[in-house]
């Protein structure tokens, strides 16, 4: 017997079913500029629709704190109509009057957004009453969302306790394909892990350099170590508080015998804007007024050396701020070495995340994976070994 209930074991005609989603994605002034996500997703909306049922899409967006208008659904409504190729609903809260109204409205095969669900405190307490409140609007819960699954949310766990529970097609797959891909991978490992969310992302860091050989540490996250080893980081993305966090990270690699590649050169901008005026220096000459915005040259040939002795690869978060050219060039160049090898069987390379996925994208490579995640944080705890709540509370 398979370890979840699936679609295939729902009654699904006239049910109202509340699918959590991913509609966390890369915009840009209003507009969807990685559709990733939303690709993933519609299998699961469409088999739901297609079998009679009603789809009420459960999502968070950022990280609001209380209702935040900036932070809504609303205008991802659009962009999941356009590519479902269907109308689609919006209502603009999870829970209450307005949610129960628009939910009695829908009809049998007719799709639902319902707001941000982060607009409540109640979502990241995984709140009784906040979790009963949604549990209201559906008869049954899927949830097609590994990128949330390490989260332990009211949307990401608490409504599978309260409803019949099922896995979506995208979660489904997910698991299926990394666990194929990387049950036992071929060594020696590297973990290539940047990006902007430091603090949920460093200390698990810990635990990963026991699972793999070399880490290589760059983006935002790569600022705390520097800073942490004593370097003056200026006025980058740094979580100085985290220092601590970052010091044992790297005693447990040498515990471990995990190797530690950090930058030894960046590019520092006094603007985090596209273009702005930049320079390359080594990692112990960022001035107070400069930001570091991406890995240096010299960085990118260390990483694309290791590349040459690995055979695993697995990389979640941008080694720069990528959005902004010319900031996007390490994680370019480092993406195409990585495909280059894939693509001629020399390695398996598997990534993951909302933004690293964009970033793939935007050089053209994505395709050139062995396998992309749509999942990032989620990823990495799959990979240290981690039991993800949002999975956990799906099995039967
Ligand atoms: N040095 C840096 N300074 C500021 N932001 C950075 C830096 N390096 C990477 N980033 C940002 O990290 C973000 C992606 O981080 P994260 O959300 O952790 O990745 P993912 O969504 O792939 O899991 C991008 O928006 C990128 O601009
Ligand atoms: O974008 C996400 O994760 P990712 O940045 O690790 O890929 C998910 O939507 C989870 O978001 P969260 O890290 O605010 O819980």
């Amino acid at each position: 017997m398979a370890a979840f209930r699936t679609l295939d074991d729902a009654d699904l005609a006239g049910k109202r079913v509340l699918v959590r989603v991913d509609l966390n994605v890369p915009m840009e002034d209003g507009r969807v500029t990685d559709d990733t996500r939303i690709q993933a997703i519609l299998p699961t909306i469409r088999d739901i629709t297609t079998r009679g049922g009603r789809a009420i899409l459960l999502s968070h967006f950022g990280r609001p704190k209380g209702r935040d208008a900036s932070q809504s659904l609303a205008p991802l409504v659009p962009a999941v109509a356009q590519r479902l190729g269907a109308k689609v609903g919006f209502v603009d809260d999870c829970i209450g009057a307005s949610a129960e109204q628009a939910v009695a409205a829908l009809g049998a095969g007719e799709v639902l957004v319902l707001e941000n669900t982060r607009f409540h405190a109640g979502e990241e307490k995984n709140a009784p009453d906040f979790v009963a409140a949604m549990a209201k609007l559906g008869d049954l819960y899927v949830n097609d969302s590994f990128s949330t699954a390490h989260r332990s949310h009211a949307s990401t766990e608490g409504l599978a306790h309260s409803l019949p529970s099922f896995a979506g097609r995208s979660m489904q797959s997910e698991l299926d394909a990394l666990t194929k891909a990387l049950e036992a991978p071929e060594r020696p490992v590297l973990a290539v892990v940047g990006g902007a969310k430091v603090s949920t992302k460093l200390e698990l860091l810990g635990n990963l350099t026991a699972k793999v050989d070399i880490l290589a540490i760059g983006g935002g996250m790569a600022n705390t170590f520097l800073a942490a080893q004593g370097y003056a980081v200026g006025k980058s993305l740094c979580e100085h508080d985290l220092a601590p966090t970052a010091l044992k990270v790297l005693e447990s690699a040498k515990a471990a015998g995990c190797e530690i590649v950090l930058p030894v050169d960046v590019v520092v901008a006094k603007a985090f804007e596209a273009h702005a005026p930049h320079r390359v220096v080594g990692v112990d000459a960022v001035a107070e007024d400069e930001m570091i915005l991406d890995a240096g040259p010299q960085t990118v040939r260390l990483i694309a050396g290791k590349l040459e002795r690995v055979k695993t690869v697995v990389w979640n978060g941008p080694f720069g701020a990528f959005e902004l050219p010319p900031f996007d060039a390490a994680t370019v160049a480092v993406a195409r070495a990585v495909a280059d090898r894939a693509e001629a069987g020399l390695l398996l390379a598997v990534a993951g995340g909302g933004d690293t996925v964009a970033a793939l994208n935007q050089a053209g490579v994505a395709e050139r994976f062995s396998y992309v995640s749509t999942a990032g944080g989620a990823f990495l705890e799959w990979l240290e070994g981690k039991a993800l709540p949002g999975v956990e509370a799906l099995r039967r």
